[in-house]
């Protein structure tokens, strides 16, 4: 089906510039509808098998493992098991970037520029529940959308910031492992589906993101561990934002190198011409929709050197000590998870914070004084614990398994009630007192409040369907 796009002469001549001979089938390529993709979310057990038998046409992409294209006409978003946070809308070439970063089981992973998530999330799915991910957006507003599919997935090991890149570089040091930079950028790469995009495209516009874009990899660089890995990103195909940031930011920084990708399906090495041979611009990738079966990304691995010059000191890190829970807070908590969970979380890892009850991720001390930094969560926000009752939140439904919850409602996704509950009504079913957790068949969605015959909807406002 035609899809029109009104290109102007300045992208026209950087594309001819960039593509040569293979310009003509980029510019057919266009016409085309965008490929649309979800990513599973391997955090829920058992999420590929209840994907993969939907029917919206599935089938696998390339390079990711757990994404999957699906036929135009569907709507997945409107989909309990996407209530349920089974899977991630995301065009499969922005799935590129999370996959070839080399995270590994443990790992403090930083998301510099992680607004409104899909990365995030799919970083989270490959620490499945171990490290820390610490996922930070400049914009404060951008981030409520990140909080929102973070905890859609069930993630707890997050901390979630709002600063900027200087101030977490001086308040953590270079304590990250491994460290994505998806980049804010011209987005070039996302022609196809905003084709709006062309109308505004300016030749300057790449000159002031090439700026930023050196500026966020200058903290970044002061935040990944010596022997670490980064991988830097973008959704657009300007040299002036991809290789020639990368050029600026090697220039300085010696003790960084560019780690070979592999150029499977389609993938195209990064651009040389005009930059130093020595920076080996052809190890990043790039992704073009006539190409690769994705719209538009281009993507770099950096590895940081073993042997730098010392790292910045910033002290020695305090162990802190478990911080104790009113014993009349705590009671409530553990009333609660006798009657409604089938476990008990560990009383060191509990802390509140302005009538709230956080389960605390793991390895948070490592990152040592989060004074003066902007978060917007730490860990698993269990509930509200105001005048001393326990209230679970939806993050704590939307985190738990199949199979976790005591008091379940569980309905086929084809039930009339499943809709009704998800919309925010109120439902009549004769239950045992107290909270209920209401899943699609065994996937936890949120929770309803029982009084014995009618079930009061605690589905988050924000969330519920219109
Ligand atoms: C390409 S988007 C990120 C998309 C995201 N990684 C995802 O997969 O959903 C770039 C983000 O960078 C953020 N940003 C812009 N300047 C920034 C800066 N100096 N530091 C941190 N984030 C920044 C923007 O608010 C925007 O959300």
């Amino acid at each position: 089906m035609g899809n029109s796009v009104n290109l102007k002469d300045g992208f026209i001549r950087n594309m001819e510039r960039l593509l040569g001979d293979t310009f003509g089938e980029f510019l057919a390529s266009l016409e085309f509808q965008p490929l649309r993709g979800l990513r599973v979310n391997t955090l829920k057990r058992g999420a590929e098998a209840m994907v993969d038998g939907l029917d919206f046409g599935l089938e696998r992409t390339p390079v990711v493992e757990e994404g999957r294209f699906y036929r135009p006409g569907h709507r997945p978003a409107k989909h309990p098991f996407y209530a349920a946070g089974l899977y991630y809308i995301q065009e499969p070439s922005a799935m590129l970037p999370a996959a070839m970063l080399p995270v590994e089981t443990g790992d403090l992973v930083l998301d510099m520029c992680a607004a409104p998530g899909g990365k995030s999330t799919q970083l989270a799915s490959k620490l499945g529940g171990t490290g820390l991910l610490v996922c930070n957006d400049i914009s404060p507003s951008r981030c409520k959308a990140l909080l929102k599919n973070l905890e859609a997935a069930g993630v707890d090991n997050m901390l979630v910031t709002s600063e900027k890149p200087e101030k977490l570089a001086k308040a953590f040091g270079p304590a990250f492992d491994k460290i994505l930079v998806d980049a804010p950028c011209s987005g070039e790469g996302m022609l196809r589906r905003d084709p709006e995009m062309a109308k505004h495209w300016k030749e300057e516009i790449p000159e002031e993101y090439h700026g930023e874009q050196v500026r966020i990899l200058r903290q970044a660089a002061r935040l990944l561990k010596p022997g670490g890995r980064m991988v830097y990103s973008t959704c657009t195909f300007s040299t002036r934002e991809n290789e020639a940031t990368l050029a600026a930011f090697l220039g300085e920084h010696p003790e960084f190198s560019l780690v070979e990708l592999e150029k499977r399906e389609g993938l195209v090495p990064g651009v040389t011409e005009g930059f130093p041979r020595e920076f080996q611009l052809d190890r990043a990738v790039r992704a073009y929709p006539h190409r690769f079966r994705g719209e538009g990304h281009f993507v770099a691995l950096l590895a940081k050197d073993v042997l730098e010059a010392l790292p910045e000191s910033r002290g020695p890190l305090k162990p802190k000590g478990p911080r104790r829970v009113e014993p009349k807070i705590l009671e409530a908590y553990r009333e609660f998870e006798r009657k409604s969970l089938g476990f008990f979380l560990p009383q060191d890892r509990l802390h509140v914070h302005q009538e709230k009850l956080y389960l605390e991720p793991g390895k948070l001390e490592r990152l040592g004084d989060l004074k003066g930094i902007r978060v917007l969560r730490a860990g698993l926000l269990l509930g509200d614990v105001a005048y001393g009752r326990f209230e679970p939140s939806q993050s704590l439904a939307s985190h738990l398994q199949p199979g976790q919850g005591k008091r379940v409602l569980d309905f086929d996704r084809g039930d009339p009630d499943l809709v009704r509950y998800l919309k925010g009504e109120t439902l009549s079913r004769e239950m045992e007192k107290g909270y209920v957790l209401v899943a699609v068949e065994g996937y936890p969605l949120g929770w309803a409040k029982s009084d014995g015959r009618i079930l009061k909807n605690k589905y988050n406002k924000g969330w519920r369907w219109q």
